[in-house]
C-alpha cells in the first residue's frame, strides 16, 4: 500500500484536492475533519477541553471562535490544546490505516504534516499550493475569518515556500478546478502504474504540473 501525505497551508486547497483523490478511488483520512468531529456535540474531547479551557464548550460542542481566541497567539495554551487533540487524531489515523490495509493507496490529509514530523511516516508528500494573494482571498471570504486571525494561523504554519521545497509532488491550486483535477488524476494513475519512485522522477522531469514560484 502507498501511504500519501497531503499538506498545505490554510486555504491552499487541501480539502478540495483530497476530494479529488477520493473521487479517483483513494480512501482519504482528513485530520481537520477528525478534529471537528471530536470537538462536536457529544465528541470525545469535550470534557477535557472544557476542563482545560472553561467556557469554550456548550451544548453544540466546542465554540470554535472562543477556543480559537483562547489559543491562537498564546503558544502555551495552544500546546495544551494540541496535547489533548493530537493523540486522539493519531489514534483515529491508525484506525483508518488498519481499516484500509488492503487498499493500493491511501491519502492522509494532515495540515501539520511537516510541523509535527508526520512526513517521515508516509511514503510521499503531496503539497497543495497557490499564490499567496489567492490563498488570502479564499480564506478571508470564510465566515468569521479576519485578517488578524489569518495572520495568527499563518504564523503557526511552515511557510508555503518551505513546504513546496520539501514536497515530493506539488499540486497547483491557483488554477481552474478542472486543471487541478487533471493533475490529481494524472498523479494517481502514475502512482498506481509505476509506484512512488518512478513518479518522483516523473514529477522532477515536469510531466506533472508544478505551481509557479
Ligand atoms: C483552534 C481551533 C479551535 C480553531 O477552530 P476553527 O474552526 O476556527 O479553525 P479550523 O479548525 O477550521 O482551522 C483553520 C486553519 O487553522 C489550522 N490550524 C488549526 N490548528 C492549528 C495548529 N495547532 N497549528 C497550526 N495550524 C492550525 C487548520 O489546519 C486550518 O488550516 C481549532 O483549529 C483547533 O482545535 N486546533 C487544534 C487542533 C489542531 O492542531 N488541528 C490541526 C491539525 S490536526
Ligand atoms: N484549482 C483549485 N484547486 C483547489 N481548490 C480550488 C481551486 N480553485 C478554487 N478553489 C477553491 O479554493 C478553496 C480551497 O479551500 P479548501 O477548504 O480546500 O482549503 P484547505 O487547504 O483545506 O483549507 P484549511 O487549511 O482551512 O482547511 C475551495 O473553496 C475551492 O473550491
Amino acid at each position: 500500500m502507498i501511504v500519501l501525505g497531503l499538506t498545505g497551508s490554510i486555504g491552499m486547497g487541501k480539502s478540495a484536492v483530497a476530494g479529488m483523490f477520493a473521487d479517483a478511488g483513494v480512501p482519504v483520512f482528513d485530520a481537520d475533519a477528525e478534529v471537528h468531529r471530536l470537538q462536536a456535540a457529544g465528541g470525545a474531547l469535550i470534557p477535557a477541553i472544557e476542563a482545560a479551557f472553561p467556557g469554550t464548550t456548550n451544548a453544540g460542542g466546542v465554540d470554535r471562535q472562543r477556543l480559537g481566541q483562547a489559543v491562537l497567539g498564546d503558544a502555551a495554551a495552544l500546546a495544551r490544546l494540541e496535547a489533548i487533540v493530537h493523540p486522539a487524531v493519531a489514534a483515529a489515523r491508525r484506525a483508518f490505516l488498519a481499516r484500509h490495509m488492503r487498499a493500493d493507496m491511501v491519502l492522509l490529509d494532515i495540515p501539520l504534516l511537516f510541523e509535527k514530523g508526520g512526513a517521515n511516516a508516509v511514503d510521499a508528500v503531496v503539497v497543495v499550493s497557490a499564490p499567496a494573494p489567492v490563498q488570502r482571498a479564499r480564506v478571508l471570504a470564510r465566515p468569521g475569518m479576519t485578517a488578524e486571525r489569518l495572520d495568527r494561523i499563518l504564523a503557526l504554519q511552515l511557510p508555503d515556500a518551505e513546504k513546496r521545497a520539501r514536497a515530493d509532488f506539488l499540486i497547483d491550486t491557483g488554477v481552474a478546478l478542472d486543471e487541478t483535477r487533471a493533475a490529481v488524476v494524472a498523479l494517481v494513475a502514475c502512482l498506481r502504474d509505476h509506484g512512488v519512485r518512478y513518479c518522483q522522477a516523473c514529477a522532477k522531469s515536469s510531466s506533472i504540473p508544478k505551481p509557479q514560484d
